[in-house]
């Protein structure tokens, strides 16, 4: 019996060792992540003001920053991964919606179509996007470190009210902006008769997406208003220490 107990505290102890060299790999691993975020998202906003600063104009400035954004806002899908191995306490689907929603815009939409790159409205998505992404990994960071100043964490769940509804208008109005261009070429679609006896019209999955934004994107933005709630009004130190 006394042995018994024995090995189960041994065998206790060995479980919260790994338990706890998992929690600081995930640590170090999350805070070498958000600062890499951070900063790729920084030199973003670097490069739109100083081309900005020097052409007078936004023509160009998508050009001029795609390749960056496309590493930074593509290496966003880790966040789902984070989420499916527990490592972060957020739905996977939240995350999944808001990773795809923007890797399609900028891979399938604003990538593909170089006649819309251009438009105001990219200027408006990208702005928001990288206004939110350095106070959001910026946040994640500083939290991670346990030196969160309050204006950090005040911006991260009060600008979130403005800026979801502003980068939903730029990214609606971008893709209505594709919609001509798209039927006239044809792109992404597949046309009867081929091969594969199937038809995709990439024109009509466009509305389809600019519809599913009608009900997705309340989710999203209540999803935020409760984490608002939850961290600005204490609920998640009662959870924190559960
Ligand atoms: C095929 C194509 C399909 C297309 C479909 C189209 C439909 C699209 C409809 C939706 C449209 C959306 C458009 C989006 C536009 C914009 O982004 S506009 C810019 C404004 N955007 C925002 O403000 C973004 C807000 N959203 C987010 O912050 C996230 O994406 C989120 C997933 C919604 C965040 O939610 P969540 O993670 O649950 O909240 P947090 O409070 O931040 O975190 C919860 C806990 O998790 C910890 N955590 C999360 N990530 C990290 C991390 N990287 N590192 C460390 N820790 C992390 C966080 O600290 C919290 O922990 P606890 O405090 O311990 O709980």
């Amino acid at each position: 019996m006394a042995s018994g107990e024995e090995d189960g505290s041994v065998e206790e102890k060995q479980t919260n060792n790994k338990k706890r060299t998992k929690g600081t790999i995930a640590t170090a691993w999350l805070t070498f992540y958000n600062i890499a975020m951070t900063a790729g998202w920084l030199v973003l906003a670097v490069s739109m003001v100083c081309f900005y600063l020097q052409k007078g104009s936004h023509k160009g400035l998508y050009k001029h920053i795609a390749r960056t954004l496309k590493c930074f806002q593509t290496f966003a899908l880790l966040e789902i991964g984070h989420c499916a191995i527990g490592i972060v306490r957020t739905s996977v689907i939240v995350t999944g919606v808001q990773v795809c929603s923007r890797i399609f815009m900028v891979w399938f939409i604003t990538n593909s179509i170089r006649q819309i790159q251009n438009e105001g409205s990219v200027i408006l998505f990208l702005v928001v996007w990288t206004v939110t992404e350095i106070t959001r990994y910026s946040f994640y960071t500083f939290n991670l470190i346990h030196h969160l100043p309050y204006f950090i964490k005040w911006a991260r769940y009060n600008m979130f009210i403005v800026m979801y509804p502003l980068g939903v208008v730029g990214e609606l109005l971008t893709i209505q902006a594709a919609l001509p261009y798209v039927r006239r070429s044809g792109m992404f679609s597949l046309r009867l008769p081929n091969k594969y006896n199937v038809s995709f019209d990439y024109y009509y999955f466009l509305i389809i997406v600019m519809l599913s934004y009608i009900p997705l994107f309340p989710q999203l933005f209540f999803h935020m208003l409760r984490q608002r709630r939850r961290v600005l009004h204490g609920e998640v130190i009662v959870e924190k220490d559960e």
